[in-house]
């Protein structure tokens, strides 16, 4: 009808990292579907930054001067600065557990994260690395990585797998873990419960002078006795002043990952598992990662460094126990 005044504009505040295009083209395998993103938050200036956190194609010049590097850098140095920031960011990933419920957006978790991680003076690793727009990733269901926080709320039933890393004194940490909203459904727990197990028995293997390889093995071998299958696209990486460096460590069978494991070797493993095929897609969005059956995914990560007769988990929790058996 006739209107008077002006219509009340559509709020200009989100941004969308797909085209109209992308977003009717594209076929989306599961019911998960694009939220509205938010500008990027601010990171007050006395904070230190990575390199790639002015670069405009989020870029960090010193992992790409890595590149092809096999030798792993002896962390042994850095070993201190490594707990701490490690600490830190199991500090940011419990309040973010916390908070996530139904109704809760993911857009709202990574504003949590954000916070927390600038009240303890660290940079949200994520922010800006090869420009993805957020402070944290929020995976849902079939997303098995890389998601981006949005104005979707949380529903009842939903799998989530939060992923912290940060940036304190010169050297990174990433972790991340899987939480239930409401109550999960069979196949879910199964899911989340295979994830952790396929985590535990590649920590088991890790100790001076096992080979790097060896960890997909027991990881597929955990992951089958589940009817589960492994994603092959994405790998554990060590970590200390870059993000991602050497080692590469994949997470299924008969991999070709070099190396062998010595004391002072900081890395990740973070093994992503699926209820279907192994096989991922990429959104139009560049990051978003899903399952190309469009069934549920899941995925736990430590920081660790290889110690004299084993391994030491930085980022464990505080009780050894992990969020998803305590809900
Ligand atoms: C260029 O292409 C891509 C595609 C996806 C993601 C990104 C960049 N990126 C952003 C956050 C993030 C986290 C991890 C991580 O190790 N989590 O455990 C890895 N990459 C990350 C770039
Ligand atoms: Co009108
Ligand atoms: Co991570
Ligand atoms: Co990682």
């Amino acid at each position: 009808g006739k209107h008077k005044g002006v219509h009340s504009e559509p709020p200009k505040c989100t941004i969308s990292t797909m085209s109209d295009v992308d977003l009717v083209t594209f076929n989306f395998l599961g019911t998960l579907r694009p939220g509205k993103i938010t500008p990027r938050r601010p990171v007050p200036s006395h904070i230190a930054r990575p390199d790639y956190a002015d670069n405009a194609e989020g870029r960090s010049k010193c992992e790409e001067a890595d590149r092809g590097n096999k030798v792993v850098k002896w962390a042994g140095k850095d070993l201190d600065k490594i707990k701490k920031v490690c600490q830190l960011c199991r500090e940011v990933l419990d309040i973010a557990c916390e908070a996530a419920k139904p109704g809760v957006t993911t857009d709202e978790i990574d504003r949590i994260v954000h916070e927390a991680t600038i009240a303890r003076n660290m940079y949200p690793s994520p922010l800006n690395y090869y420009n993805f727009p957020k402070s944290v990733c929020t995976s849902i269901n079939e997303i098995i990585c890389h998601g981006i926080p949005d104005s979707r709320p949380l529903q009842e039933g939903d799998i989530v797998n939060i992923d912290v890393s940060g940036y304190f004194d010169g050297v990174h940490g990433d972790l991340n873990e899987m939480v239930f909203i409401g109550k999960p459904d069979a196949d879910s727990l199964r899911l989340v419960h295979c994830t952790y197990e396929c985590l535990a028995a590649a920590i088991a293997t890790v100790a001076p002078g096992n080979l790097y390889k060896h960890c997909g093995d027991v990881i597929e071998a955990r992951a089958n006795k589940s009817n589960c299958s492994v994603v092959r696209t994405y790998s554990g990486h060590g970590v200390g002043d870059k993000f991602h460096t050497s080692p590469t460590i994949a997470h299924y069978a008969n991999n070709k990952s070099p190396g062998i494991m010595a004391e002072g070797h900081v890395f990740t493993i973070e093994p992503m598992i699926n209820l279907g095929v192994w096989q991922d897609v990429t959104w139009p969005d560049n990051w978003t990662s899903s399952t190309k059956d469009g069934k549920r995914s899941a995925q736990f990560e430590h920081t660790m460094v290889v110690v004299p007769g084993g391994v030491e988990l930085l980022t464990n929790w505080v009780d050894g126990v992990p969020f998803y058996q305590k809900q």
